[in-house]
């Protein structure tokens, strides 16, 4: 459905200077109907991979393939079908602060070019959609931020997209209603079948709905697989960073040992393995740090030790054993 080969954008440099580059041969694909993250440090290029993907920056380097279409290659009515079939909501929710709720989702059709009436159909649709038939004919400045989101969200929307872009779109809200528009966005993935990118610097919006993640560092894709791999074995020292893993390990003067992250899954999580292990074979266990969460729907937990004293490779066998993944941390030291 999307698919970046050896992407490169370099922005044009200011007179004399040499030009940035924002993104350096990135290459991830994102098939039809997932739910696709793409994290990254402030400055990584999360939104220039983003505004590429609906043609809003063109590619100086590589071929991008979106719906079919090489977007490089099109030409201004192409672009223009493109972004009909790409809709997008943004961090401070773009509206038009003029114009009301309903006016501000029926923006896109008119420019389209659809007829009044099929304007008004559509638009009551999509409002009842984002459950704000009753906020029609407010103003944004009259609305929450959870509410303006999902005026976006309808705008987006309008047009019937395939695919729907979020850039940092929850970033501006609390909490609780994060968590209201992230789950508006599952159902929406879920119920028609959209292809959602989104950015964001939250790991915890990653884990909440994405399928798949990619981990952006200086404009390079280090890192990129399952939401459930990347979170739970992370390899870049960024992911790393995003987890919490590298300050759980970094900002307590370290003991001698082997040091291990313990990641309990399903059956796993309930069984009393560590004191077993720990008796069994002698060796003893310093705790640094763990955290219990969710993954989508699916707990788990994961537990940061150092080990020393006895036998520790029978206890790192004994753990997988017991159906606990081990992995040696050696490097984040
Ligand atoms: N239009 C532009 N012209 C020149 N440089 C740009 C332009 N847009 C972005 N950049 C530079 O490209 C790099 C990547 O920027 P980008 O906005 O893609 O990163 P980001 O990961 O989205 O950051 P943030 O989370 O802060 O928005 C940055 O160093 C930025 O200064």
């Amino acid at each position: 459905m999307i698919r970046f080969d050896s992407v490169s954008k370099t922005y044009p440099a200011a007179r004399g200077a040499t030009g940035h580059a924002a993104l350096r041969e990135a290459s991830l694909e994102v098939a039809q109907g997932e739910v696709f993250g793409v994290i990254g440090a402030s400055g990584a290029g999360k939104s220039t991979l983003i505004r590429l993907i609906n043609g809003l920056e063109t590619p100086t380097g590589g071929k991008l393939v979106v719906d079919g279409d090489d977007v490089a290659a099109l030409d201004v009515a192409g672009l223009r079908a493109l972004r009909r079939r790409v809709g997008m909501i943004f961090q401070h929710f773009n509206l038009l602060s003029s114009k009301t709720v309903e006016q501000n989702v029926a923006f896109p059709l008119k420019l389209a070019g659809w007829e009044p009436a099929r304007i008004k159909t559509r638009t009551a649709e999509l409002l009842a959609r984002v459950g704000l038939t009753d906020q029609a004919a407010k103003y944004p400045a009259q609305l929450s931020g959870g509410q303006k989101q999902r005026v976006g969200i309808a705008r987006a929307l309008a047009t019937g997209p395939k695919i729907l872009l979020c850039d940092e779109a929850t970033s501006a809200l609390d909490p609780e209603t994060t968590e209201q528009i992230l789950a508006l966005i599952s159902d929406l993935n879920r119920e028609l079948g959209l292809t959602i990118v989104l950015i964001t610097h939250e790991m915890d919006v990653v884990r909440r709905v994405c399928d798949r993640v990619a981990v952006l560092e200086a404009g390079r894709v280090v890192e990129e697989g399952p939401v459930e791999e990347v979170f739970l074995h992370p390899a870049s020292g960024t992911a790393r960073r995003f987890v919490g893993e590298a300050e759980e390990v970094s900002e307590i003067a370290l003991p001698a040992g082997v040091l291990v992250r313990l990641t309990f899954k399903g059956e796993a999580t309930y069984k009393p393995v560590l004191g077993a292990v720990a008796r069994e074979t002698g060796v003893d266990y310093s705790i640094l740090g763990g955290r219990i969460h969710k993954l989508r729907d699916a707990p788990y937990g994961q537990l940061t030790l150092a080990l020393t004293g006895g036998d520790i490779e029978a206890a790192i066998t004994r753990f997988e054993a017991a159906g606990v993944w081990v992995d040696r941390l050696e490097d984040a030291r």
